[in-house]
């Protein structure tokens, strides 16, 4: 199969690695030059424009776009739309919003997959867990194209019409978020509690048949090697928030409690400012209790 890879930042230039190991051809394009030229020394063919990707594909085209969810989505599409016809397929790979992406598919004249794709640029060589809504007959004429880029035909599934796809990776990027907090935690009160611990030691030694294991916690245990068990300068700072603040929504929606993804979520938001309830609730315990009023340089 040739198929178009439009987007060649960290996730994109693994697809085409994944589709040209498969023995498929890739024609690649992204508006960073120097992006083009790297999927060409890995082996594709560059194109100099998204119509100039179209061209190159003739009939049939398959399509993959790999670029920023939201305008740059749209951006894309509105270039490729009028080359497109109901026999081409369009996979976005990326962390739309599955709304959009229901909009997306009815406004294009291509049949329109939505792909949620988890395993992030460190889980590369294992293959992606790839997550697809749309058309039946579109995700298994790209059954190929999936299974090189999955860990495998188990690695990917379709779980409906258009949004499915994007629906299960919003969901799986709240847990992801309950997740890495439930392990901060832990992390944190052992790293302040009783003993003196290297924490490190203490993923590792989770990560070999505890019932915690995961990737994350092999994250962690890197994270201790390369940083220190204090973290040294990594800053009380969580940025990303977007696929986790659509599930919190979703939840609230379908009236279905989701209290860890929502502390979750809102621990990241509070980690960008000085929380003004904080200073407040700092500021009332001198009002009534005329509790000493810490300042914002003895805050430690
Ligand atoms: N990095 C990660 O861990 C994961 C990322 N994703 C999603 O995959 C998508 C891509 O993410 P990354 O590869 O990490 O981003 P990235 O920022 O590394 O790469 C995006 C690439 O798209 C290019 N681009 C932007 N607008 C373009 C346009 N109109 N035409 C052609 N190229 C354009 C940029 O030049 C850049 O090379 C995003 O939706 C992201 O949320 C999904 C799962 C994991
Ligand atoms: O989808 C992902 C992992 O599964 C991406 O890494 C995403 O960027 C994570 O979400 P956020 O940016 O909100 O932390």
């Amino acid at each position: 199969m040739k198929l178009g890879v439009i987007g060649l930042g960290r996730m994109g230039q693994i697809v085409v690695d994944q589709v040209l190991a498969a023995d498929h051809e890739v024609v690649a394009f992204d508006i960073d030059e120097d992006a083009v030229a790297t999927a060409v020394e890995r082996g594709a063919t560059g194109a100099t424009s998204i119509p100039d990707v179209a061209d190159q594909l003739g009939d049939e085209k398959r399509i993959w776009l790999m670029v920023p969810a939201g305008d740059p989505i749209d951006a894309a599409l509105d270039e490729l739309e009028p080359s497109l016809c109901a026999d081409d397929i369009v996979v976005d790979g990326g962390n739309s919003n599955y709304q959009d992406s229901i909009r997306r598919a009815e406004n294009t004249n291509a049949a329109y997959l939505d792909c949620g794709t988890s395993g992030g640029p460190a889980g590369a060589e294992l293959g992606f867990s790839l997550m697809i809504g749309g058309p039946q007959w579109a995700y298994d004429e790209l059954t190929p194209v999936f299974d090189a880029i999955a860990t495998g035909p188990n690695g990917h599934d379709r779980f409906g019409p258009s949004g499915a796809g994007h629906y299960v990776k919003m969901v799986h990027n709240g847990v992801e978020y309950a997740l890495m907090q439930a392990y901060g935690e832990g992390f944190e009160l052992l790293a302040n509690g009783r003993y003196d611990l290297d924490l490190e030691a203490v993923a590792k030694t989770w990560n070999n048949g505890a019932v915690i294991r995961s990737w994350l916690l092999d994250l962690c245990e890197e994270a201790f090697r390369e940083e220190g068990t204090d973290l040294g300068d990594v800053a009380d700072y969580v940025a990303g928030g977007s696929t986790g603040t659509w599930t919190v929504q979703e939840a609230l929606e379908q009236e279905i409690p989701v209290p860890l993804i929502y502390s979750a979520l809102a621990e990241r938001f509070s980690s960008r400012d000085m929380r003004f309830s904080r200073r407040l609730a700092n500021r009332l315990r001198y009002g009534f209790g005329r509790h000493e009023v810490k300042r914002q340089d003895e805050s430690e």
